[in-house]
């Protein structure tokens, strides 16, 4: 029995959760049939949308993109330039709307709390041991209460994988469990790192395990790993949020995030949001884009709705 305490509503509430009990709860969730999932998620994704739909789309989805930079090379300069372009994305056009939030390391969090202060933009940090998440919980739970000491507004936790693929699910809730409570008020997203997953099922019971032990958004990828926010694997996250209201009266956030580039890819994510779990999850509060250059291409195109031309890449500054 291992001694775990979590404050979420969970399908195994009323049990207490063990080993046994979560492993059993978490290989009697249904198998993800994947040539289904895929085909749905190529229908759903080839779905056009109205003009008019459009330019509401591109807004929505510039207010859902966490604006991440997590390079070794990062410095506090970029990331003041980051947090300046997160609030006025287009200082030549006041109407566009600012992004949900910044994502940076920790060590940058206090640099971005000091340039968002008073704006409504968030800060995300990444923590613990991102992107590997290959350290001890010890050393995991520090890294996130020093990120929540600089003020980050937003944890985004990546899970064991190796713990994961070898079947230690409770070894992962206890974790997740763990750096929760590290992050007191600040919210908490769970990095699955669905590339490394290897099957759909295994996306399916890691987001059920996320999500069980405590998560406030489950999270696709951490954009270091191929392949990243895939559609299919978002659409099965999707049902999983979905499903999980439907059994407990939670409802918790999905954020795809590596690779999403285009507005074209950010809209057929709109759509598969709005198909697959419905509306609800159609506010930055629920759904984000996890992007580092999304960004632009999504202000080009809302030009182009605007004033019939594209501006040039380079009227914008560089994400
Ligand atoms: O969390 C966000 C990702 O790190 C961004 O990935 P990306 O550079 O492929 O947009």
């Amino acid at each position: 029995m291992v001694n775990v305490s979590t404050t979420t509503t969970s399908p195994l509430a009323d049990a207490e959760i063990t080993d046994t009990s979560l492993r059993a709860f978490l290989h009697g969730l249904p198998g993800v049939d994947q040539v289904g999932a895929e085909q749905r998620a190529a229908t759903l994704a080839s779905r056009s949308i109205k003009t008019s739909a459009k330019a509401q789309a591109i807004d929505l989805a510039i207010s859902m993109v966490d604006l991440t930079t997590l390079e070794g090379a990062d410095t506090p300069g970029k990331v003041r330039a980051m947090c300046a372009k997160a609030v006025r994305p287009d200082p030549a056009d006041p109407s566009v709307p600012k992004v949900a939030a910044v994502c940076v390391y920790p060590d940058l969090v206090a640099q971005a709390v000091r340039a968002l202060k008073g704006t409504g933009v968030r800060v995300a940090s990444v923590a613990t041991a991102f992107p590997s998440g290959r350290s001890s919980l010890d050393v995991k739970v520090q890294d996130t209460k020093l990120a929540v000491e600089a003020g980050a507004d937003e944890i985004d936790m990546v899970i064991d994988r190796g713990a994961f693929l070898s079947g230690r699910y409770m070894r992962v809730f206890e974790e997740i469990a763990r750096i929760k409570a590290a992050c007191g008020d600040a919210h908490l997203k769970v990095i699955l790192e669905t590339g490394e997953l290897v099957t759909y099922d295994n996306v399916r019971r890691a987001s059920w395990l996320a999500m069980m032990a405590g998560a406030d958004f489950i999270k696709t990828s951490t954009g270091k790993i191929s392949p990243a926010a895939t559609l299919p694997v978002t659409m099965i996250m999707l049902e999983a949020v979905r499903d999980f209201r439907a059994a407990t009266g939670e409802m918790v956030g999905v954020k795809p995030a590596g690779g999403i580039r285009t507005t074209k890819d950010a809209i057929k994510h709109l759509v598969l949001v709005n198909e697959v779990a419905g509306d609800d999850w159609l506010t930055p509060e629920w759904y984000r884009l996890g992007a580092s250059s999304l960004l632009n291409d999504l202000l080009m195109q809302r030009q182009k709705m605007t004033t019939g031309r594209y501006a040039g890449p380079d009227h914008f500054t560089l994400d």
